[in-house]
Order: structure tokens, then sequence, then C-alpha cells
């Protein structure tokens, strides 16, 4: 698949490119949905290759675009989509909460970034279908502890079915990437329910921490911005 040709009247400030990765099922094309649209339809088909997604934020006034790669996470599929690691600015690496291989994989898609991205990849931890509570199988703790030791961003459970932590697991990548460009992050706004809680950094080190989030303490993290 070709990258997409920029628009016409499109205008931004910065362009992040985030690939969503993660074993087959667990749920990365209705995250997507959901960010870019805000819906979820129940039945998907599975991902053939790779699928791309625009949508164009504003963070602190400034214009952010982010491109968010779909991949297969379909065994037969890892040629393709191995190939568009490399020009990821972020990797998400989503698991469904209740199917603990899904968390499992985890490792071995860590090592697919490493391996086929580029140094210094943002990294966050996905656990989506929060909303089945009664069926999960996988502790957020586990997603907290893998976090910490892999140097990890944040770990956040997502419910792409319930709009739960989807926004904000793609806001928190796009202002991550923007202190990473030197920019200085503002606090979001307590008086403002649209803006993400969590995320929440100042001078580079996080400062808040909110239910279904994790980020790690910064010196205990190994890539560090
Ligand atoms: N309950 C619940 N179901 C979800 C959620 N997100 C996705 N699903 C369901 O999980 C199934 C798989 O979703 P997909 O988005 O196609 O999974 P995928 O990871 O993109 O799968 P591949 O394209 O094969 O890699 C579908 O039946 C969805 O309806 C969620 O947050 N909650």
């Amino acid at each position: 698949m070709q990258a997409p040709a920029p628009e016409h009247d499109d205008t931004f400030d910065f362009l992040f490119k985030i690939i969503l990765i993660g074993d087959t099922n667990v749920g990365k094309t209705c995250i997507v949905q959901n960010f870019k649209s805000g819906i979820f339809s129940e039945k998907q088909q599975n991902t053939i290759g790779v699928d791309f997604t625009v949508r164009t934020v504003d963070i602190d006034g400034k214009k952010v675009k982010m491109q968010v790669w779909d991949t297969a996470g379909q065994e037969r599929f890892r040629t393709i989509t191995q190939s568009y690691y490399r020009s990821a600015h972020g990797a998400m690496i989503a698991y469904d909460i209740t199917r603990a291989c899904t968390f499992d994989s985890v490792d071995h898609w860590i090592k697919e970034v490493e391996l086929y991205g580029a140094a210094n990849v943002l990294l966050v931890l996905i656990g989506n279908k929060c909303d089945l509570e009664e069926e999960r199988e996988v502790p957020f703790q586990k997603a907290c502890n893998l976090a910490k030791e892999r140097g990890i961003l944040a770990a956040l459970e997502t419910s792409a079915k319930q709009s739960q932590n989807v926004e904000d697991a793609f806001l928190m990548m796009a202002r991550e990437l923007l202190s990473r460009n030197g920019l200085h992050v503002q606090q979001a706004d307590a008086e403002n329910p649209s803006m993400p809680r969590i995320l929440i950094r100042e001078n580079s080190r996080p400062i808040d921490i909110s239910i279904g989030a994790y980020i790690p303490p910064e010196k205990e993290k190994k890539s560090c911005c």
C-alpha cells in the first residue's frame, strides 16, 4: 500500500505517524474507527495488510495531523505489516483484556518494533475491551509492570465499544511526540471534561495518573525524552 497522498486544503503544524499493532481480533480496527469518528460497529472484517486513517487534532493551539496505520494481526500478513514500522513515530501495542494469550504476545510485538522500527519509537500499551470486566483474564497491574520493565510510555485500558480512553491514548501520544520536539506541554484543563485526563506532563515529566492509565515514573523508563 502506498503512503497516502497529501490532501489539497490540508494544513497542519505537525504530522505524526502511529502504527497500531497486536494480535488479531484484539480490536485494533475498532479503536481506530472510534478515534476517527466516535463510532463502534460490532462486526469488523479482519484487516488485510494495512489500512490508514487520518485525523487532525488541536493540541495547545497546534494542528497535529495523526496518521494512524491499522495493521493486520493475522500471522500471514506479517511481512507486509513489518514494512510499515520504519516510518512510524509511535506504536500502539494492543491486547485484549479478556484473552491472556494476546497479552503474552506483547513481548513479540515489542521485539517487532525493535527489529523493524526506527530508534526511539514511542510505545504505548493498550488493553482493549475493558467493558468486558467479567471476562477479564489480564489484571491491569500486569500491564503496568510490563510498561515499567520495557520502557513503555504508558499502559491504558480502553473500550472501543464504550469510547473509553481511546481519544486519551492518541492524544497522549501526540502530546508526548510534541514534547519530544521541544514544545512545552500544558497541563490538561480540569474544568474541561473533553480534555484528556492522562498524559499530563510538565517539562517532560509525568505528573498525573488516572484510573485505567499508568505512566511509569520518568527515572525508571529506559527511553527518555
Ligand atoms: N466488547 C468489545 N468488543 C470489541 C471492542 N473492540 C473490538 N471489539 C470486537 O472485537 C472483534 C475484533 O475487532 P477488530 O477491530 O476487527 O480486531 P482487529 O484487532 O483489528 O483484528 P485484525 O484486523 O484481524 O488484526 C470485533 O468483533 C469487535 O466487535 C471493545 O472495546 N469491546
